[in-house]
C-alpha cells in the first residue's frame, strides 16, 4: 500500500493560524508586536527565497519584519556591528542572520555574538546547552517541526526507535537530542547516522521512524527502509534546477507508511516553528505589569 503523504504544507499553516491568535493576543495586552530581523548577505538565490517567505510568514500571523541585505563583500566586521546594533535595539525580538555566509566570515563568530535571548534560530552555544540539558529557552525550527508533524500525524515517538542520517549543529544533532529527551515528542531512542557510518543501510532498515538530513540527493533508497516504516525528508538539494530531498520519494513511498514530500514537508514548518520562537523572544522580553 503507498504511503499516507504527511502534509507539511497544511501543518505548518495550521500552526500559523493558532499563532496568529496568540501573537493578537499578547500585543493587545502588552501593546508590543513581535519583530523578527533578518540579516541576508550576498545575493545567493535560494537565500533570496527562504528569506523572502520568512518575512510573508511573519505578516501573516500579524508579526513585523525588517530584512537586512548586506553585499557580498561585506567585512566579518561590518556584520558584527549590525548584529550589536541589533542586540541593543529593544524593538527587535528575534535575529536570523541566514546561512551559508560568505566563506570569508566566519559563522561560529556570528552565532556567538547573536545575544541568546534573540537567537530565534537557536543555534547560540548556551541555547543548544539549555535544550540538550531538557530545560529549552527556544526550540530549534527544523528539529521541532519534524517533531510537530510526527505529532499532528498521530506517529509516536515514545519508544521508537528513530534513525537520524546527518550530524549537522543545524539539523542531525539538534534533532537526535530533542528526540531523545523524556516527555512527549521524546522518549525516542536515537541512532545518528552519518556519511562514514559504515553500513548504513544495516541501521536505516531498524528504523520505526527514519529522517533523512544528510544533504545528498535520493540518498534514501527503497532498499534501506522497513516496510511500514515513517520517513521524514529534511533534504533541500537543487538537482537539474529542481527542489529534491535526501529521499527517493517514488521508490520510498511504495514501502513506507507514511512520508513527507519535497517540497510540501519539512520547509514550510520551519518557518512557523522560527515565527512560534519569535513570539516566545518578545514574551521573555517583554515586561508585564503585575496588577
Ligand atoms: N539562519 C538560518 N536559519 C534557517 O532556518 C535556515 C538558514 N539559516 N539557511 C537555510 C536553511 C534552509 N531553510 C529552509 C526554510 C524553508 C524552506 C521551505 O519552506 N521550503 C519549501 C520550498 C521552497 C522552494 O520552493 O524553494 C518547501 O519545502 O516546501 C526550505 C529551507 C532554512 N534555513
Amino acid at each position: 500500500m503507498p504511503a499516507r503523504i504527511i502534509d507539511g504544507k497544511l501543518i505548518a499553516q495550521q500552526s500559523r493560524e493558532a499563532l496568529a491568535l496568540q501573537v493578537a493576543e499578547f500585543t493587545a495586552e502588552t501593546g508590543v508586536t513581535p519583530r523578527l530581523a533578518a540579516v541576508l548577505v550576498g545575493d545567493d538565490p535560494a537565500s533570496q527565497v527562504y528569506v523572502s517567505s520568512k518575512q510573508k510568514a511573519c505578516a501573516s500571523v500579524g508579526m513585523a519584519s525588517d530584512l537586512f541585505r548586506l553585499p557580498a563583500t561585506t567585512t566579518q566586521a561590518e556584520l558584527l556591528e549590525l548584529v550589536d546594533r541589533l542586540n541593543h535595539d529593544p524593538s527587535i525580538h528575534g535575529i536570523l542572520v541566514q546561512l551559508p555566509l560568505p566563506s570569508h566570515i566566519d559563522p561560529e563568530a556570528v552565532l556567538d555574538a547573536t545575544h541568546p535571548m534573540k537567537d530565534v534560530d537557536c543555534f547560540h552555544a548556551e541555547n543548544v546547552g539549555l535544550l540538550i540539558q531538557g530545560r529549552p529557552r527556544y526550540l530549534p525550527c527544523t528539529p521541532h517541526g519534524v517533531q510537530v508533524l510526527l505529532e499532528a500525524s498521530g506517529v509516536s515517538t515514545d519508544g521508537a526507535h528513530v534513525v537520524v542520517l546527518g550530524r549537522s549543529d543545524i539539523v542531525g544533532k539538534p534533532l537526535a537530542n530533542l528526540l531523545a529527551l523524556k516527555g512527549p515528542g521524546g522518549n525516542a531512542t536515537v541512532t545518528l547516522c552519518h556519511s562514514r557510518t559504515r553500513n548504513i543501510a544495516s541501521f536505516t532498515r531498524q528504523a520505526d521512524i527514519l529522517v533523512a538530513a544528510i544533504g545528498q540527493p535520493l540518498f534514501v533508497k527503497a532498499d534501506m527502509v522497513r516496510e511500514g516504516a515513517v520517513v521524514i525528508d529534511v533534504g533541500t538539494n537543487r538537482l537539474d534546477g529542481k527542489l529534491v530531498g535526501d529521499v527517493a520519494f517514488h521508490e520510498v513511498s511504495e514501502k513506507a507508511a507514511a512520508i513527507t514530500p519535497v517540497p510540501g514537508g519539512v520547509g514550510p514548518m520551519t518557518i512557523a516553528m522560527l515565527l512560534k520562537n519569535t513570539l516566545t523572544a518578545a514574551r521573555l522580553q517583554t515586561k508585564t505589569i503585575v496588577r
